[in-house]
């Protein structure tokens, strides 16, 4: 199969009937670097809870999986991590939900009171929950690049008002699913990522929905406004990368050093976890 493109945990190929294969990889990146030490079992996990979130929004919206069967020619460890999709025409917008405050929301919010153009309340701080989920759509960055916030109205120019009032119909609506059923198992939801596309006219979900990935997962017991949340899934390498043991420095621009053992052992753990408390599932 030919290759398209890889992002920083995923890679994109095309198959020779035109469909498309998502591969997740065990890769895990933190501090905009991806890690060279992969996360054992992360790629069938994320790609196991995604496939997992598709079918209970499948009410919500069309999805665009097709098949978790491996094409011929896969290689043996891609099974479980691999999912055929439906070629979409993808609308070059990030469909960002926020329902708490934090990361380059809070930036914006800093300088200037709001978030791609929705005006919050005064006194709000890192991680404070806000008053309604809010629609911060960014601009897809070309590689390296960052994501730029656009405004509803950029939205619209984009692709139509019709158009942008279903993608933020349905961003709103998985996200506020997938937050209330995540706080009811101890998650909490801060925001996410979904990619729509149009096949045939229609609006059908793409990418990946509702993992550690695509959205930001505190655990619901730790979370404490003021200050930085912990990740639920990435907090134990976070702190490992920037503790005396590692040796490194984030701000002196070098590739991080690799992860002990222990470290990796507890994050997968935590992907297992947020696995069967989302689910319900034993992920064994
Ligand atoms: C590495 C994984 O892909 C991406 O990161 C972003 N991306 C998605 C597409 C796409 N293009 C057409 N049809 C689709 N169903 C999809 C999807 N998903 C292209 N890049």
């Amino acid at each position: 199969m030919k290759h398209l493109h890889s992002g920083k945990v995923r890679d994109l190929y095309e198959l020779p009937g035109g469909e498309l294969l998502i591969v997740a990889r065990d890769s895990i990146s933190a501090y905009d670097h991806v890690l060279d030490t992969p996360i054992p079992d992360k790629g069938r996990i994320l790609t196991q809870l995604s496939l997992w979130w598709f079918e209970r929004l499948a009410d919500v919206v069309p999805n665009h999986v097709v098949s978790t069967d491996l094409p011929d020619g896969s290689p043996a460890e891609w099974e479980g991590r691999a999912v055929v999709v439906r070629r979409l025409d993808m609308i070059p917008v990030e469909c960002v939900a926020r329902g708490y405050l934090t990361g380059g929301g809070l930036k914006d919010y800093r300088k200037s009171g709001a978030v791609c153009g929705i005006v919050l309340p005064e006194g709000l701080e890192d991680g404070s929950r806000l008053p309604e989920p809010i629609f911060t759509p960014t601009t897809k960055a070309a590689v390296g690049g960052h994501d730029q916030p656009m405004t509803y109205q950029d939205v619209e120019q984009l692709a139509g008002a019709g158009l942008a009032s279903r993608l933020r119909d349905i961003t709103m609506e998985v996200y506020r699913r997938g937050a209330e059923l995540a706080l009811e198992r101890g998650v909490i939801v801060a925001d996410t990522k979904i990619e729509l596309g149009l096949r045939e006219g229609e609006l059908v979900l793409g990418d990946e929905v509702l993992t550690p990935d695509s959205s930001r997962f505190w655990p619901a017991d730790d979370w404490e406004p003021g200050r930085s949340q912990k990740s639920f899934d990435k907090q134990f390498v976070r702190d490992w990368l920037v503790s005396p043991e590692s040796g490194w420095d984030p701000a002196s621009g070098t590739a991080p050093p690799a992860l002990p053992a222990h470290i990796v052992e507890q994050t997968r753990a935590k992907y297992v976890e947020a696995y069967e408390r989302l689910t319900g599932r034993s992920w064994a």
